[in-house]
């Protein structure tokens, strides 16, 4: 079995005792090598779940290990790129690459940086950047630092399409040649669908399905014909229009193929649908389960 590259047992967060928890009780595994997204509603607990394995929060609950280390120890192995691309706006985008050299000496891979920051004006300020070319600049600093843990919150949600299609396409070269494990937080679902074999989709604090893209993807089917009692299958979402019925279901045993139209779902309605329907129950896969869940059942 592979190592885990995240593994967090009953993580919690709380901002403030006012506060109510960003994080609760949130436990899962995220294996080695994998390229993951992190999906959930505006306010869900993505970002606090990324911080805090990049070890810049510490949990009020619980526990999350990184690369087999606590955060603190694997900083160096990491590379994490926050929601507001923080740069130091006075230094050129040539000082900027060249602090990246500096302070990761051991690994830094110029190549690498160049190929994502290339297009950027060398002598331009960052201040002077447009949100998209800041965004290009944090990607070729963490691309540059060659780790093996890259922590990526909305990478992509301020670049047009053709540079995102062009950095999905690095990233993913990336992670083939050396087996970076990337987290990517995102709300562009349709995005994801090719890039992602791996996904967490948190709720309300908590992990509410885990795994295997192809895997959860497979415990799920889109079943269409007449109206009839779904039983034993759980319904995730359903929809009635005159005597049709459309569900989408989580299998729990054969389906019957003679009284249903049966198909699999793409992704985004799959998560859609977890999305619209906060009240259907989890699903972790085997790999997504912490190890201390699993030795407690
Ligand atoms: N620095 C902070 N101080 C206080 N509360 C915070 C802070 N950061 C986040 N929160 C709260 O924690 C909860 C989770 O926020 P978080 O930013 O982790 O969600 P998110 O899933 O990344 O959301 P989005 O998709 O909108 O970026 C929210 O209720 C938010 O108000």
């Amino acid at each position: 079995m592979t190592g885990a590259a995240i593994e967090a047992n009953g993580l919690g967060m709380a901002y403030g005792r006012r506060r109510g928890r960003a994080l609760s009780d949130c436990s899962f595994r995220l294996p080695a090598g994998r390229i993951c997204a992190l999906v959930g509603p505006n306010g869900a607990g993505k970002s606090t779940l990324l911080a805090l394995a990049a070890g810049l929060l510490r949990p009020t609950e619980g526990s999350v290990r990184v690369l087999g280390s606590t955060p603190a120890e694997a900083r160096a192995r990491i590379a994490y790129v926050a929601q507001d691309k923080p740069l130091y706006p006075q230094l050129t985008v040539a000082d900027t690459l060249w602090a990246g050299a500096e302070l990761n000496p051991a690994t830094w891979d110029r190549a690498a940086a160049d190929r994502v920051a290339g297009p950027l004006p060398q002598d331009a300020k960052v201040r002077t950047l447009s949100g998209g070319q800041r965004t290009r600049l944090a990607l070729a600093l963490a691309l540059g630092k060659r780790p093996e843990l890259m922590l990526l919150d909305e990478p992509m949600a301020d670049l047009d399409p053709l540079v995102r299609h062009q950095l999905m396409g690095v990233l993913m070269a990336e992670a083939a040649e050396h087996g970076t494990t990337i987290v990517m937080s995102s709300h562009i679902l349709t995005e994801l669908e090719g890039a992602c074999d791996y996904l967490l989709l948190v709720e309300g604090g908590r992990v509410r399905l885990g795994g295997e893209s192809e895997d959860i993807l497979a415990a799920h089917a889109v079943l269409t014909g007449q109206v009839r009692d779904l039983a034993p299958h759980t319904v995730v979402e359903s929809r009635t229009t005159g005597r049709q019925l459309t569900a989408l279901v989580r299998k729990e045993g054969p389906l019957d193929d003679t009284a249903w139209d049966v198909t699999e779902p793409s992704l985004e309605e799959l998560l859609l649908a977890h999305l619209r329907s906060p009240e259907a129950p989890a699903l972790l896969t085997p790999s997504a389960r912490a190890r201390e869940e699993v030795a407690a059942a």
